[in-house]
C-alpha cells in the first residue's frame, strides 16, 4: 500500500508537484498519465526516496520508516531502460541484486524465478550486454519478485518494446499485482494504461487534475478524457 499525502515537490522556485494525495492499494495497478513536464517522474522519485519531498507525506506497506528507507525495504523500481552489469549474466545480475539484499540464493531459485518471468533460457548464461530491452524488463521484473516488492514503481516501462513484448510484461506486471503488490507506473501509453490499470490520475502541471476507474471507462474513452481535460473541457 503507497499513501501519498500533500505531496510538494520544487526544483528551487519552481513547484513541480503542488499537494499531491494519491493513494494505491496492495492488488491494485494506479497509472499516472500527463503531459511531458507534468511532474510523473518526480513524483516517482520522491516515493522512491530519490529525491527529497519539500512538503508532505508518504508512507509504503504501513512503515513508519523514512520514506527512502522503506522504499529500500518494501519498493521495486523497473525504469525504461534497466541498468544492469552489462559485463555479468542474467543469472550473476540476480545473484548479485539478491546478496545485496543478504540472501545465498540457490541457481534453482533464480532459474525459476528467470523461467517465470518469461526470459529464454538460452539467455540466463548470456552478458547482460546482449539482452534486448524486453529482457532487460523481464530482469527489473525477476528483482522485484526476488525482493517481494509490496510496491512496484514504473516509468514509462512499455516505451520501445514491440507489441508482443509489451502485452507479455503487462500480463506480468498483472501477475504480481494479483499476488497483492501495489503497482505505481508512470505512462503516456493510454492504450496499455487503459488495458492494464485499475485506475489513472492525471498529473498537469504538478496537481492531479483528473482521475478514473478504468472498469468504468468505454473502449477509447482514457484518450477522450485526457483530451478533453487538457483542453480544459469537463471530461
Ligand atoms: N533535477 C531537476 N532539476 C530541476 N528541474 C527538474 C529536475 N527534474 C525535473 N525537473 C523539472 O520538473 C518538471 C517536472 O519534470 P518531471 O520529469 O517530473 O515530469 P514528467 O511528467 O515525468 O515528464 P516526462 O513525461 O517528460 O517524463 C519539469 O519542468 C522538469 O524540467
Amino acid at each position: 500500500m503507497l499513501k501519498i499525502d500533500g505531496l510538494v515537490k520544487r526544483y528551487g522556485e519552481r513547484v513541480v508537484v503542488d499537494h499531491l494525495h494519491l493513494q494505491v492499494s496492495g492488488g491494485e495497478i494506479y497509472a499516472l498519465l500527463g503531459p511531458n513536464g507534468a511532474g510523473k517522474s518526480s513524483t516517482l522519485a520522491c516515493v522512491l526516496g530519490f529525491a527529497q519531498p519539500d512538503a508532505g507525506s508518504i508512507r509504503l506497506a504501513h512503515s513508519e520508516l523514512p520514506i527512502a528507507e522503506a522504499a529500500t525495504r518494501h519498493a521495486a523500481y523497473i525504469s525504461e531502460n534497466v541498468a544492469l552489469y552489462e559485463r555479468l549474466s542474467g543469472v550473476e545480475n540476480v545473484e548479485f541484486f539478491m546478496r545485496l539484499s543478504g540472501r545465498k540464493p540457490r541457481r534453482q531459485e533464480i532459474e525459476a524465478l528467470l523461467e517465470r518471468a518469461g526470459l529464454p533460457p538460452e539467455a540466463w548464461g548470456r552478458q547482460a550486454h546482449s539482452y534486448s530491452k524486453g529482457m532487460r524488463q523481464k530482469v527489473g521484473i525477476v528483482m522485484a519478485l526476488a525482493k517481494q516488492a509490496s510496491l512496484l514503481v514504473l516509468d514509462e516501462p512499455t516505451s520501445g518494446l514491440d507489441p508482443e513484448a509489451s502485452v507479455a510484461f503487462g500480463g506480468l506486471i498483472r501477475e504480481l499485482a494479483n499476488q497483492g503488490t501495489a503497482v505505481l507506473m508512470a505512462t503516456h501509453d493510454l492504450f496499455r494504461a487503459q488495458e492494464l490499470a485499475h485506475r489513472c490520475g492525471m498529473l498537469v502541471a504538478g496537481h492531479l487534475v483528473g482521475e478514473w476507474v478504468v472498469d468504468a471507462l468505454h473502449a477509447g474513452e482514457l484518450e477522450r478524457n485526457y483530451l478533453a481535460t487538457l483542453a480544459g473541457r469537463p471530461a
